[in-house]
């Protein structure tokens, strides 16, 4: 199997008394699609801001492609190729869907989102990557709408492009199926498994049947530790997973 791009060594994160996350290990490959799953209140929410540097983990280490990452913030996380998507993003409603990308492509390279109008000549040169971005992600078509013109589905797949504009190795991906009905949930999943060709993703989703059909393994949460890594086959036969959690779900 291929080499370790994100290590989490020891992780804990309490709350008063609660430990969200306890003594968590877990060891993402490059390349591979991991799924996070595990009953409500499980950790995963609390892992993915810890990974993203949004919430300061009260012990242990997080290494991302060797490097110790624990203590950098969100920021210094993005520039190494770490970017989560879907609780974060905010689009710009009356903006085309172009518009947005380019925003956040110039927040990019600039640092800075809110002077595109003064920097004309950059914005034309950031035109073919964001269309390019919005091909990836299947809304090319769509470019020159108001962003608000989209169904839930599609602006969720905005915010993935969003994010891609950020040049993430590994895509920190947190229930990008909510809230969607099926049509939308299935066109979803066949981008998912395209973009998994591209980056390294770690996916939690609560839609069983989206996670087993898309990872290359499922890590398990239970009360913040983690009881279980491997492929999904491993998983659903896994007599301590199904009395922890699947039950007699799959
Ligand atoms: N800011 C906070 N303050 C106090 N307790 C918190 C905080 N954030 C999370 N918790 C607690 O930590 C535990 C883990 O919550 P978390 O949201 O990470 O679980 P989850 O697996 O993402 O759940 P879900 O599947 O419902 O989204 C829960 O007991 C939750 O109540």
């Amino acid at each position: 199997m291929s080499r370790s791009l994100l290590q989490v060594q020891g992780l804990v994160k309490t709350f008063g008394g609660i430990k969200a996350t306890d003594d968590l290990h877990l060891d993402i490959k490059e390349g591979e699609l991991h799924a996070l799953i595990g009953p409500n209140g499980a950790g995963k929410t609390t892992l993915i801001a810890q990974l993203a540097g949004m919430l300061e983990p009260t012990s242990g280490r997080i290494l991302f492609d060797g490097e110790d990452v624990t203590r950098l913030d969100c920021v210094q996380r993005v520039r190494r190729g770490i970017a989560r998507s879907f609780q974060i993003t905010s689009l710009w409603p009356t903006l085309s869907l172009v518009e947005n990308v380019v925003i956040a492509l110039q927040a990019r390279t600039e640092g800075h989102a809110f002077r595109f109008w003064e920097r004309a000549r950059d914005v034309a040169s950031l035109r073919d990557p964001a269309l390019q971005l919005l091909e990836r992600v299947g809304l090319r078509a769509k470019a020159h709408r108001p962003t608000q013109t989209l169904s839930h589905g599609e602006q969720r797949q905005l915010e993935l492009a969003v994010t891609l504009g950020t040049g993430p190795r590994l895509l920190l991906l947190d229930e990008p199926m909510a809230g969607m009905g099926i049509e939308d949930s299935q066109r979803m999943v066949t981008l998912l498994r395209e973009l998994r060709a591209h980056y390294t993703i770690l996916l939690i989703e609560h839609d069983m049947d989206a996670v087993f059909s898309l990872a290359d393994r499922i890590s398990v949460l239970v009360y913040g530790h983690c009881v279980a890594t491997g492929t999904p086959d491993a998983i659903r036969t896994d007599a301590q997973v199904r009395a922890a959690y699947l039950g007699e779900e799959v």
